[in-house]
């Protein structure tokens, strides 16, 4: 990596470099899935690689397992870790109670299993991601194939009696194909620009018949690393808040990134 950052992708890089420093020698660490989380996995890597960091990585995504073995990484999965210490990971929208909603990249399943078997959740954003009220992002929604149309059609009705602006709810496609997760299920988008009530609303998804999990992250997040565009890092820790932002330039050293592009 060469040149300066996009300042998206500074904002980005510099949550995720302060993450990074989070993760210690013996830990076993949740790494995120997303465009966010692939800058940690990278900054990860080369604290592997350059600074002798040994620690053991559980992906939440087939993404994520990949690019972490390619930077060195050493990788295990859920089962054999039991339980973790500590999981890093992006978000799509997050306000000012540490409430979530995540599955832009359709993996929120797996993302919610290892944050919730993790001592303590760490997200990382750039500063769009934080919102007064959750809902402007579409709610993704993991259910399985069987009887599609039934759920849909159901979550469409449970809405009706929500406290939501927007009611559509939308079969995510890849090209004219459905998304497919990792676990083999597709994901339902509800657009519903505003939501009043994020924990009644996560309750009266999942008791679908079908559905798998929703995308609202409630109790799982413990503090949020916020990135702004001209490298200033901002830490909200909900058990300790001291909302201290701090200046973190790191774009200094220009080749700490292997070639991930092969
Ligand atoms: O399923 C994807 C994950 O929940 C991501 O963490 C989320 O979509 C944020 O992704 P990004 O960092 O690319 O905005």
């Amino acid at each position: 990596m060469s040149g300066e950052l996009a300042p998206i992708d500074k904002a980005k890089f510099v949550a995720a470099k302060q993450a990074s420093e989070f993760v210690e020698s013996g830990m076993k660490v949740g790494l995120g899935t997303g465009s966010t989380a692939e800058w940690l996995v990278q900054c990860l890597g080369e604290m592997v690689r350059e600074e002798g960091l040994k620690f053991k990585g559980v992906p939440t995504s087939k993404r994520t397992a990949l690019l972490a073995k390619k930077v060195g990484i050493d990788v295990i999965t859920l089962d054999e870790a039991k339980w973790l210490d500590l999981t890093i990971d992006g978000t799509d929208e997050f306000d000012a109670d540490l409430t979530l909603i995540k599955g832009g990249g359709g993996a929120h399943l797996r993302e919610k299993i290892v944050a919730t078997a993790s001592d303590r959740m760490i997200v990382i954003a750039d500063a769009t991601k934080k919102v007064d009220t959750l809902g402007a992002f579409p709610l993704p929604v993991e259910v399985i194939p069987f009887g599609l149309p039934v759920t849909q059609g159901l979550i469409g009705e449970m809405l009706t009696s929500m406290d939501v602006l927007g009611r559509d709810v939308v079969q995510r496609m890849q090209g004219d194909q459905p998304y497919v997760t990792d676990e083999g299920n597709f994901i339902l988008d509800l657009h519903l620009k505003r939501i009043g009530n994020p924990r009644q609303l996560s309750l009266m998804i999942n008791q679908i018949p079908g559905v798998v999990e929703n995308g609202l992250f409630i109790d799982v997040c413990d503090v949020v690393i916020v990135g702004y565009g001209d490298g200033r890092v901002a830490t909200r820790d909900i058990t300790n808040d001291t909302g201290n932002v701090v200046q973190f330039d790191v774009l200094d050293d220009d080749n700490i990134f292997v070639d991930i592009a092969d």
